[in-house]
């Protein structure tokens, strides 16, 4: 299959490393060095063994997409431009989103009405280390569900391979939702706190205000089955007990975080949101406050 893959951040760079195993890739950059080192040295793949593996790629800063299939693998903030091209485009596209939080979705309601809509939910852990080098932080799967009537299942097993696995999920939005309480139980108190992951459930009083945090989201979310969401959350710490979160290393490099894309868009889901949901409130409000300070 012929693959664009829009944005050569840490995400970018390991499906583009892994997929141009069996298809033909294009990264699409935003920045012309980035695209010349890609295209002098190609992708430099680092796993947790200290392997190094190198493989050939084409890059190009165009935004005038030719591949049918693109892999959007931009921040959640960064895709207005974007879908401002991808509007522009008059062949119909499959158009795969691998953003965190859910506030995309009125992104992807838009666009689905031109073209086939997936998103993913990656569950692998990727650091950009330079213009072409990443590293595999955190083995997982891909999960991906089509957002309207595209062959999601098909597409998961197109992509599938050993090394690199893709799961094709019936419900996207409760597929999304699950990651979405996740991602607020654990990224806006590890940023605001300076703590690692597996400090949630270590430290007792922290565990207390994760699972403070956790009830909120579960309610405005609808989830059902509470208490298996609830392990699967303290789960996800464990699993990842040494891992700075994303939005504490945003904070720490002084860089935008996802905070509008996780609790912003549980905050718009929420009737009354400083009644029903005034920890998520007071949470929101810290990380942005931290994001200007
Ligand atoms: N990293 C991880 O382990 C995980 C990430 N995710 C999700 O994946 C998404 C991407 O994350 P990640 O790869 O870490 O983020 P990065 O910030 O590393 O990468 C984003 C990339 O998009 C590029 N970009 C921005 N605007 C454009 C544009 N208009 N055209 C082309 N490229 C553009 C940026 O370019 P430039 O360098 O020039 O700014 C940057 O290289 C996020 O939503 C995140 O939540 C999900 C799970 C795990
Ligand atoms: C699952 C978790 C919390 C792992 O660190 C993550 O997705 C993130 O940091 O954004």
């Amino acid at each position: 299959m012929e693959i664009g893959i829009i944005g050569s951040g840490a995400i970018g760079l390991l499906f583009g490393f892994h997929l141009s195993e069996n298809h033909s890739v294009r990264l699409y950059t935003r920045r012309k060095e980035q695209a010349e080192a890609l295209n002098r040295d190609g992708i430099v793949l680092k796993n947790l063994t200290g392997d190094n593996r190198q493989r050939k790629i084409s890059a190009d800063t165009s935004d005038n997409y030719q591949e049918e299939f693109l892999i959007v693998a931009v921040k959640q903030y960064q895709l207005k431009e974007i879908a401002a091209s991808l509007k522009g485009c008059r062949e119909r596209k499959k158009l795969l989103f691998l953003q965190n939080g859910m506030d995309h979705l009125s992104i992807l309601k838009e666009l689905s009405q031109q073209h086939d809509c997936y998103a993913g939910v990656v569950e692998h852990g990727a650091r950009k280390e330079s213009e072409n080098t990443v590293k595999h932080t955190g083995m997982g799967k891909t999960n991906l569900g089509s957002f309207g009537t595209g062959a999601a299942e098909e597409l998961a097993l197109q992509l599938d391979s050993p090394a690199f696995p893709f799961q094709w999920k019936e419900n996207c939005r409760v597929m999304l939702a699950e990651k979405l309480l996740i991602n607020t139980c654990i990224n806006p108190l590890t940023a605001l706190l300076g703590i690692k992951n597996g400090e949630l459930i270590s430290n007792s009083q922290y565990n207390l205000m994760m699972r403070s945090v956790f009830e909120e989201a579960f309610a405005i979310l609808k989830l059902t089955d509470k208490e298996k969401s609830w392990d699967k959350v303290q789960e996800i710490c464990a699993k990842t007990h040494h891992n700075v979160s994303s939005m504490l290393a945003d904070i720490q490099s002084g860089r935008v975080t996802e905070i509008d894309a996780i609790l912003g868009y549980l905050i718009k889901l929420s009737p009354f949101p400083e009644t029903n949901a005034p920890i998520i409130v007071f949470l929101y409000r810290s990380i942005k406050g931290k994001e200007t300070s």
